[in-house]
């Protein structure tokens, strides 16, 4: 990790979570959801297109929706990573499926490791991730310095 160093930064006890699944484990998201669905409730919830859609109507909880994943919703979602406006990310993956945008899955799986958000990539990892003590307090974790990185470029 050559050139980088870190700081501190505070995850609320709200925190703000993406939730993502590709076609096939759409079904597996949304009974996860269903019965996480009070812990769920009292958080921010986004989602990439079709999984967002999905989910409001199994959870009728508000949640803002992106695009549709191949579309750039992967994209959208690593960005508000980058900008620490999402906390934690849920991302039921298809380990058995070839996608057409894996560029940008592995792009938003590298953000997540870069600014060290929790992250479940399958439904025991998020069971485990929401039961937590962590879920309803804050908790400071080390992200890059960005201010620190900037100035050792010029
Ligand atoms: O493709 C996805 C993640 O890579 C998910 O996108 P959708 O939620 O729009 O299906």
């Amino acid at each position: 990790m050559t050139g980088i160093s870190f700081t501190t930064a505070t995850l609320a006890a709200r925190k703000r979570i993406a939730l993502v699944a590709h076609d096939h484990c759409k079904g597996f998201l949304l009974d996860w959801a269903e019965r996480h669905k009070a812990t769920l409730s009292q958080h921010e919830l986004c989602a990439t297109g079709t999984t967002g859609l999905l989910l409001s109507q199994r959870l009728g909880l508000p949640i803002e929706s992106m695009i549709s994943g191949p579309l750039g919703g992967d994209q959208q979602v690593g960005a508000r990573i980058a900008e620490q406006q999402v906390d934690m990310l849920v991302f039921f993956w298809d380990p058995f499926e070839p996608q057409p945008h894996d560029p940008d899955i592995k792009a938003l799986l590298r953000v997540a490791a870069v600014w060290n958000i929790p992250v479940a990539c399958n439904e025991c990892s998020a069971d485990y991730l929401l039961s937590s003590p962590l879920m309803s307090q804050p908790h400071d974790h080390r992200v890059p310095d960005y201010t620190a990185y900037l100035k050792g470029r010029v």
